[in-house]
């Protein structure tokens, strides 16, 4: 059994376990149509909002002042008018009363808009004072006559993320060091007295981990009498002077802000993290919209929005793959060792709905723009240890809003094999010398089957003392003994989340584990599922961007019965397929190989063209695969399309046009394109394998609960079987449907319940020795 398994798994990658080509996505054509419904709407969204504000508080002042022909209208909308007469004299008082009190609320509004205009001459003559003593910029009447990046909210003390940290102002870009000088570090070879690691913050390390230790003696100390020989300080200085990051780092510690008493109305309800509270990091080979091509892209991109919402300071470390016009250069370089080779890597940031994104760019990364993990077995390696290395020391170098994170209640969280090597970097360069002491990193499994396998003799490049190599190692039935990056990993890493609670328990079997099932046996105490969420901005039929044209139209639990029409119908004609209302419409949304179950759609197909129905393919991946698709399509041109590419738009459009979506995957650590479905009033038929299983409770006709259909067994034949009762339903049960989408719709499938649940595995993190 465990040899089919494997020999199954390795047909298709260069680890052997890991990615294969079919994996290589578009990112470029992902990037820009993603990005404009992530950057485009929130504005539009925020633009509404202001202008009703506005809108309304100048009718109150037109109301006030007008006199009499509002009280008429007034009076009768409450219904009073026949009643004037009677008590017209406590009537009268009452007027009087409303008058005096809208005359108070002007001379409010009045006093509050002089003292706006107070504050911002305060705000101006602080930012003054600050650029003439700095002597860098040029006085801000010279230039321009508004404040750039300064907003009265965060003059105030008033922090929009929560006022855990005063260091997440994002306003002293200009503090970082232009041109700084490159230096070298990570050389991790015994043999070499290369320039390695050198931490510029020792004072504020020793003052965190040990607040007798007086900050001058820390540094010395540590790299004399802690530090491995194959550890000493650079020669030159790095990214940003080292006062320079002292000084910030210190704001980003301490909050610098013993002296600001806030006013009792600025006092802001305490965020929802409470005394739990961290700097998270979780770094990612692809977030989504920049870089994407699966699921991990999709989490990468929401996750960090929910846990910053809970007032954490939360950043996402990922590749710079392109050109993203949101991030603006750090002026932050490094350099670190990858196979002997000194490799360059510089920084860039942008600051997005609470989160701080920094985009790590090397010539390593920005060739693979569109083909985000392509390259032979060792360009993927050198790349994924370039990226882990430099991502552990971002704390220290990256400033983002003009503070570094600093190792203050600091938590990585890493993602699947490409940055398993993190907590081992982690664990090897910092905390086996006493330093990030107490940094925690948690490992999330978001797909096994993909390891990072290779030979034993890889290890050289990973740049690691000798004695690691041994969590690297392990023995495999087909190959042998091999190198395996997950497994060290999961060995090293302090937890391990995975997608979902199904997916958990089957990571513990021989058939689930994919070669890993011992090892995750043996650290099951600090496994957990945590199933997805969606990111509720991108994909919510109410408000998606791709369904505002050509035919198509947002809809809501109110308008499902009309906008939903209207999707299938421009989604027909956008196909090519015959607009009929009562054909159901089936999708399918996924990358093209073994894991998503196309093989079973394959052998079903006979069946379902017999049927009156209509299916729409969308993916790429496995070249025969790929090829299937077309032949689907060809064959039966009037009811089947195949489209390979990839393509947000498409995909939403599908997941809206569509009523049905099958996802018959032979393994799902969770799936979110069923999350999608459901919120989009589209009915799932899934495998009831991982996260399917968890997610996707089946109809049940005699309660009328449940949220669509589930077979057990990856089999064409079971497939089918729960297809024709879904078509059954369709067809002869329009209020069964009904209900079973407006369930589906109704569910709070948002992020925030997934990111409580996160918060909870990092504070076990945080406590465990
Ligand atoms: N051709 C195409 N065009 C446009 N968009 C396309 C596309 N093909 C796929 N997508 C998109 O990619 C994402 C795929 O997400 P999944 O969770 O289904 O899959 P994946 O297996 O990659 O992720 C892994 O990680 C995630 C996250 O943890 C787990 O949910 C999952 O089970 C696990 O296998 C969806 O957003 C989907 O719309």
């Amino acid at each position: 059994m465990e040899n089919s398994v494997l020999l199954h798994n390795g047909s298709h990658n260069h680890f052997r376990f890991a990615f294969s080509a079919s994996r290589v996505r578009n990112s470029h054509d992902y990037g820009v149509n993603s990005s404009k419904s992530m950057f485009l709407f929130p504005k539009a969204l925020n633009g509404q909002a202001f202008a009703g504000l506005s809108s309304s508080s100048e009718k109150m002042i037109n109301w006030c002042s007008r006199g009499q022909p509002w009280r008429s209208k007034c009076l009768k909308a409450t219904g009073k008018d026949s009643v004037e007469g009677e008590d017209g004299d406590e009537s009268e008082d009452a007027l009087q009363a409303t008058i005096e009190k809208s005359n108070k609320v002007l001379a409010m509004q009045s006093d509050l808009f002089q003292q706006i205009e107070e504050r911002k001459k305060l705000v101006s003559s602080i930012k003054n004072s600050i650029i003439g003593a700095e002597n860098e910029l040029v006085s801000y009447n010279e230039k321009d006559n508004s404040f750039p990046n300064m907003d009265l909210a965060s003059a105030g003390g008033d922090h929009a993320d929560g006022d855990y940290t005063s260091g997440n102002a994002h306003s002293n870009e200009d503090e970082i060091s232009e041109n700084p000088p490159i230096v070298v570090s990570g050389g991790f070879d015994e043999g070499e007295k290369e320039p390695g690691i050198y931490l510029p913050i020792e004072k504020i390390r020793s003052s965190v981990d040990s607040p007798n230790k007086s900050k001058e003696a820390s540094l010395g100390e540590i790299r004399s009498d802690i530090l491995p020989s194959f550890l000493s300080k650079p020669s030159e200085s790095f990214g940003l002077k080292d006062e320079k990051l002292e000084e910030l780092t210190e704001a980003s510690l301490h909050g610098n802000n013993e002296e600001i008493v806030p006013n009792k109305e600025d006092v802001k309800s305490p965020p929802l993290a409470g005394a739990n509270v961290m700097s998270i990091i979780l770094v990612a080979a692809e977030c989504a919209p920049w870089s994407k091509t699966g699921g991990l892209g999709d989490v990468a991109g929401a996750l960090p929005k929910a846990l910053a919402r809970r007032g954490h300071r939360v950043m996402v470390v990922a590749p710079r793959y392109g050109n993203y016009i949101e991030a603006q250069e750090t002026g932050v370089r490094r350099k670190y060792k990858v196979e002997r080779q000194d490799v360059e890597v510089t920084y860039f940031h942008a600051y997005i709905d609470g989160v701080d994104f920094v985009f790590m760019d090397s010539p390593m990364f920005r060739q693979f723009q569109s083909n985000i993990y392509g390259g032979n077995r060792m360009d993927i390696l050198k790349r994924m240890v370039l990226f882990c290395k430099a991502a552990v020391e971002v704390p220290w170098y990256v400033p983002c809003g003009g503070a570094c994170y600093g190792d203050g209640n600091l938590v990585f969280i890493a993602n699947d094999w490409h940055t398993a090597m993190l907590p081992v970097y982690l664990k090897a360069y910092y905390r086996d010398n006493g330093l990030m002491k107490y940094t925690r990193s948690i490992l999330v499994i978001h797909n096994i089957a993909h390891q990072g396998r290779g030979p034993v003799d890889d290890f050289i490049y990973m740049d690691l003392p000798q004695h690691y190599i041994d969590i690297f190692k392990l023995y495999d039935p087909v190959g042998g003994e091999h190198l395996n990056i997950f497994a060290a990993g999961l060995k090293t890493a302090d937890r391990v989340v995975t997608v979902s609670h199904g997916y958990a328990w089957e990571l513990k079997t021989l058939e689930g584990g994919w070669g890993l099932h011992g090892i995750i046996n043996e650290n099951d105490w600090k496994l957990k599922g945590i199933v997805n969420g969606i990111d509720t901005k991108e994909w919510s039929p109410q408000f998606d961007v791709h369904l505002t044209s050509d035919g198509y139209t947002n809809y809501s639990l109110e308008t499902l019965l009309s906008g939903k029409p209207q999707c299938k119908a421009a989604l027909q004609k956008e196909l090519g397929l015959p607009i009929r209302k009562n054909v159901p419409l089936i999708g399918f949304i996924g990358r093209l190989d073994g894991q998503k179950g196309v093989d079973l759609i394959a052998e079903a197909i006979p069946w379902m063209v017999g049927q009156d129905v209509q299916l729409v393919m969308l993916g790429t991946g496995r070249p025969d695969l790929e090829q299937l698709l077309g032949q689907f399509d060809s064959q039966h041109p009037d009811k089947v399309r195949g489209l390979v590419c990839f393509s947000v738009k498409m995909a939403h459009r599908i997941t809206a046009g569509a009523d049905i979506l099958l996802m018959p995957s032979r393994f799902e650590p969770c799936g979110l394109n069923q999350l999608y479905a459901m919120s989009y009033g589209t009915v799932p038929v899934v495998h009831a394998v991982g996260g399917l299983r968890d997610t996707v409770q089946p109809f049940d006709p005699f309660n009328e609960s449940g949220l669509g259909w589930t077979f057990e067994m990856a089999d064409a034949n079971k497939l089918i079987h729960a297809l024709w009762n879904c078509l059954l339903t369709y067809r002869e049960y329009k209020s069964s449907w009904e209900g079973i989408q407006r369930r589906g719709m109704k569910q709070d499938l948002s992020w925030d319940n997934a990111a409580q649940n996160y918060e909870e595995v990092l504070v076990a993190a945080k406590y465990q020795w």
